[in-house]
């Protein structure tokens, strides 16, 4: 058996691996239907931040995981459900004997629980690290189901990148033009559960997400995002009342369209250039020291 001393020499001769978990952003989100299982349909518009958490994985002689970053004590006790440990699992099992023991390492610096996909984009985060680690791969169809067990956002995770999102979240489309976004994200510390927002729905039938086929330019993403809408907001807000002072509070400090993500209570603001969001993420920290407030761009659709 290795003593706890070789064990870190194990680990420190071995080349880790690194993988960003980009925090995850509805710009829209409606719901327009139900399915017979209970999930709902939904049309989202979809973007990532170039912020969230950070996933390190290296070979280890058994499997170990370890939680640092703000956010990180929050998930300390919860027994071996993190999601990163369901998606190591999932992964291992279709991978088979070539799945050797890592240690994974997880910087938690978005707030659990938060509309804003946290656990989704560790869980992705954690399928791609360790398929490099691992030196293999899934067909697509493998990977996405996989994806898909974990939870409704973990495809759209796996992508990291602007796109449109329907079904419960499964039928990705890429949109490339959607221009880089100046933003805060914005939330008042309180988890918000996911399924209780979505029972607290008045109406499942909303109308879809219609974008026109030729927008250009910043103006135009940000007159028809603002068309759009996120059905969750209304029902999310009963639960917390401080997501509409949040919102009111990036508006007054410049934000030129907010909006909450998911099922919150995490809201956005989008700001003209990423000094004035810089700006006011700042002013914000100091109006309540107490909540998160993160200045970010959003990732580059490629185009
Ligand atoms: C609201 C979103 O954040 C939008 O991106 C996602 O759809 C939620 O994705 P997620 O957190 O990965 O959700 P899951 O872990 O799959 O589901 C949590 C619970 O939310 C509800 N749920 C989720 C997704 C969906 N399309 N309809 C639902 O009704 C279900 O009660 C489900 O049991
Ligand atoms: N690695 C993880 N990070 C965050 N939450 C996790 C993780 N693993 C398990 N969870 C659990 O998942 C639940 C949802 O957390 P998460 O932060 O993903 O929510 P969310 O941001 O609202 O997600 P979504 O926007 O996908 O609905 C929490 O109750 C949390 O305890």
């Amino acid at each position: 058996m290795m003593s706890s001393e070789n064990r870190s020499d194990f680990s420190a001769s071995c080349s880790s691996i690194s993988e960003e978990a980009r925090a995850k952003i509805n710009l829209a989100l409606h719901v327009t239907g139900q399915r017979p299982d209970g999930y709902h349909l939904l049309d989202m518009l979809v973007t990532f931040a170039d912020h969230g958490d950070r996933l390190d994985f290296m070979p280890s002689p058994t499997d170990e995981f370890t939680l640092s970053g703000r956010f990180g004590e929050t998930l300390a006790g919860d027994g071996g459900t993190n999601l990163v440990l369901k998606a190591r699992d999932l992964l291992r099992e279709a991978i088979g004997p070539l799945a050797f023991p890592v240690r994974i390492q997880l910087e938690k610096n978005l707030p659990v629980a938060s509309g804003i996909g946290g656990g989704s984009a560790d869980a992705a985060a954690t399928l791609r690290g360790l398929m490099r680690l691992w030196g293999t791969s899934l067909p697509e169809e493998a990977l996405a189901a996989l994806a898909l067990k974990l939870g409704a956002d973990v495809p759209m995770c796996l992508a990291s990148r602007p796109l449109i999102a329907r079904g419960i979240g499964e039928k990705i489309e890429p949109v490339p033009e959607l221009p880089v976004l100046a933003m805060v994200l914005a939330n008042p510390l309180k988890g918000v559960s996911t399924p209780e927002v979505f029972r607290r729905l008045a109406t499942k039938n909303n109308p879809t997400l219609r974008l026109a086929p030729s927008l250009r330019g910043t103006a135009d993403w940000l007159a028809a995002i603002g068309a759009a809408r996120n059905d969750l907001e209304p029902p999310a807000g009963e639960m917390v009342p401080e997501i509409a002072v949040i919102s009111a509070m990036l508006q007054a400090h410049g934000a030129l369209l907010t909006r909450m993500s998911g099922s919150g209570a995490t809201c956005f603001g989008i700001f003209a250039t990423m000094a004035a969001a810089e700006d006011a993420a700042a002013a914000l920290h100091d109006e309540r020291s107490d909540w998160y407030f993160q200045a970010t761009e959003t990732v580059s659709g490629g185009a």
